[in-house]
């Protein structure tokens, strides 16, 4: 084991992106204190950005939607506009509550969002996409023979209509958006390259299906997406389709009664491809990529559950998380699936095991400081385990966040334990390790062009500095009827703050972070997976592997970063995360990114270049922007 040296890969360099295991207990198990991120160095590197030499305004989106402009002649765009951003040298400095509750409230009974232009165009941006890379070992491309064998869907499309809702702020709102569904659609993404066609005909067929529901316009009936999830699922160029049924698969059949339990009727392409190649015996590694929202959890899942032995009351498979967050999330999936069998789990997470107490349970879900706290103590026998599965791998393996927990860990267990390996990311310096942590793998790549889910219209923001990016997102929330959303912020303290003036504005909102209590943080995330708060506030704590379906708006309120060692470049990984919060499992979902000055363009510029996908610039001066910008919101919120 002596070659398993972690990848160096710079962090994303934002608060909350190490492991959120205690560190008192980390302390306890290694004597040392885990890393930490360097506050004031954060601070410094915001106001390390270059000033900005042109001073061209560009009116906020505030300015825009209230009419309550500080700025009376507004300056037309310019086609230069995303290189000219206003001056915005000055880090952000909450202002005081006084301050902020004598801000002008924008004028919600504005509906420039709400009012779409039939049959217009948005201009194109103009970063070009790179070559894509070179073809991985096994690809989730579409073979021409899949191509040529797909399916026609033909299920018959309802429409269906209901009366207005009573005028109320708030339903106007939800009436201005619904107009839009009711005019021919062009949901503004003609941008987007071949899959722009294809969406556009699903944009149609959503308008025929739009119900006119009062529900804030969340995913609005069951039979539309399973509709439209079958039709996802018979197009090869979709990573949700597949040629066999669970039932071709080798899955146990109280397996097979937990997936139909859970409603699965098909497998994804990467549920399709996994599974066969981790079933198989002997038991060989895995290390799989696939997109954001696409299976990967249930395909690890279903091998955990097949690999153990109920009659032996032992730890048998460790899956490994990147936050109690995610871990309480897979235990449940591992749950649900596994309902019809004698398979017991617990999570390992601080504050979730008793220290002198022997775990007699099947399968354990943690965090990886934990793991070695409990193996320290004894609680379990390493050599028991079978499986190793590392969820968020090229995070798990991340020297700058958690690989050497994860190395020790897996130096723990007996030598021929699975290694299965899952990620949408997984950068080249990861993949040289991960390749020595799991050796002779089965693989399972994309190209980095395929890394992105279409379904997720990627927009970005120019805001007029950093309080713009606050007036900003108060305009989306005080304008639209958005269903829910994440907002990913850099540092806790702009988490909390965001989220004490949205409350004081009147939305539906808290914020979640690794400072908060344990308990604190389950009740948060219990409570915004129950519809109970429509935003959540977040740092990049959760942005990896949370599924929740009704998120249909991500904010990138700061780009993500790499730290000093990165030079404090983009974090092209965490930006894919961080956006695949939404648009999960065939859902369609928007993402707007906050640029508010010359640092944040380029930042935004390379992680155009790394993905190959433009964002569609969001000019707030701009009506027919906005109109696109509403367009997108709609469709986003309905999910499917
Ligand atoms: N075969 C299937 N049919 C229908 N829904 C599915 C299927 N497989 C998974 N899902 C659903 O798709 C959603 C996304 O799955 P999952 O969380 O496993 O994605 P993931 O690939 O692990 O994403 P991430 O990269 O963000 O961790 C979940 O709600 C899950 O229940």
């Amino acid at each position: 084991m002596s070659d398993l040296t972690s990848p160096t890969k710079k962090k994303d360099w934002a608060e909350d992106s190490d492991s959120d295991d205690d560190p008192e207990e980390l302390r306890r198990a290694f004597g040392s204190p885990k890393k930490s991120v360097d506050s004031q160095k954060e601070q410094n590197g915001e106001s390390g950005i270059a000033p900005i030499t042109d001073d061209k305004p560009v009116a906020s989106l505030l300015s825009r939607i209230s009419g309550l402009s500080t700025d009376p002649a507004p300056v037309p765009a310019s086609p230069s506009s995303s290189s000219t951003l206003s001056a915005a040298s000055a880090p952000f400095t909450p202002p005081s509550a006084a301050a902020s509750t004598s801000r002008p409230k924008p004028n919600t009974n504005n509906n420039l969002f709400g009012k779409a232009l039939a049959g217009v165009k948005s201009d194109r941006a103009s970063v070009t996409a790179p070559t894509p890379a070179a073809a991985p070992p096994v690809s989730l491309t579409p073979t021409s023979a899949e191509k040529e064998t797909t399916p026609q869907v033909t299920e018959p499309v309802q429409s269906t209509s209901t009366s207005a809702p009573a005028p109320s702020l708030e339903e106007k709102k939800e009436a201005d958006m619904t107009n839009i569904i009711d005019e021919p659609l062009d949901d503004g993404w003609g941008w987007d390259g071949p899959t722009a066609v294809k969406d556009d005909a699903a944009s149609t067929k959503e308008a025929s299906m739009a119900s006119g529901s009062s529900d804030s316009g969340l995913i609005s009936n069951n039979f539309q997406v399973e509709v439209k999830l079958a039709d996802l699922q018979a197009d090869p160029n979709s990573p949700l389709y597949s040629i066999s049924a669970f039932e071709d698969l080798p899955i146990h059949p109280d397996l097979m009664k937990g997936i139909y339990a859970v409603g699965f009727k098909k497998p994804s392409k990467i549920q399709e491809k996994a599974l066969p190649m981790l079933l198989n015996n002997p038991p060989r590694n895995l290390i799989g990529q696939s997109q954001s929202g696409t299976g990967k959890t249930a395909a690890f899942t279903l091998n955990m559950l097949s690999r153990v032995d109920p009659a032996i009351l032992t730890p048998q498979v460790i899956c490994l998380c990147p936050s109690r967050e995610l871990a309480r999330q897979t235990q449940e999936v591992i749950d649900k699936i596994g309902q019809f069998t004698q398979i017991s789990t617990m999570l390992a997470v601080p504050g979730s095991w008793s220290r002198n107490q022997k775990i007699d349970k099947h399968i354990l879900i943690g965090t990886p400081g934990t793991f070695i706290d409990m193996i320290a103590r004894k609680v379990f026998d390493p050599k028991a385990i079978r499986v190793l599965v590392l969820d968020e791998a090229d995070e798990m393996l991340n020297q700058q966040g958690q690989g050497d927990q994860t190395t020790r860990i897996k130096r723990a267990l007996p030598p021929n334990v699975q290694n299965v390996l899952f990620s949408a990311t997984f950068p080249d310096d990861v993949q040289d390790f991960a390749d020595r942590f799991a050796p002779e793998a089965n693989k399972i790549f994309l190209k980095m062009t395929e890394v992105t889910v279409d379904a997720i219209k990627q927009l970005y923001l120019e805001c007029e500095g950093e309080e713009g990016k606050f007036e900003a997102l108060g305009a989306l929330y005080d304008s639209m009827t958005i269903g829910q959303s994440i907002v990913f912020c850099k540092k806790r303290d702009t988490a909390d703050e965001i989220a004490k003036r949205l409350t004081e504005d009147g939305h539906s909102v808290a914020s979640l972070h690794g400072e908060k209590m344990h308990g604190e943080r389950d009740d948060i995330l219990d409570g915004f997976r129950n519809g109970k708060t429509k935003v959540l506030i977040t740092t990049n704590v959760i942005a990896r592997g949370i599924d929740i379906l009704q998120v249909n708006m991500v904010v990138n309120y700061d780009v993500p970063t790499l730290g000093p060692e990165g030079h404090w470049k983009p974090d092209v990984e965490t930006y894919i995360h961080r956006i695949g919060r939404t648009g999960r499992f065939g859902r369609k979902g928007c993402s707007i990114t906050f640029v508010h000055d010359q640092r944040s363009m380029s930042e935004v510029e390379e992680i155009m270049q790394a993905t190959g996908r433009r964002m569609k610039k969001i000019d707030a001066r701009n009506e027919h922007d906005l109109e696109q910008l509403g367009k997108a919101l709609k469709i986003a919120m309905k999910g499917i």
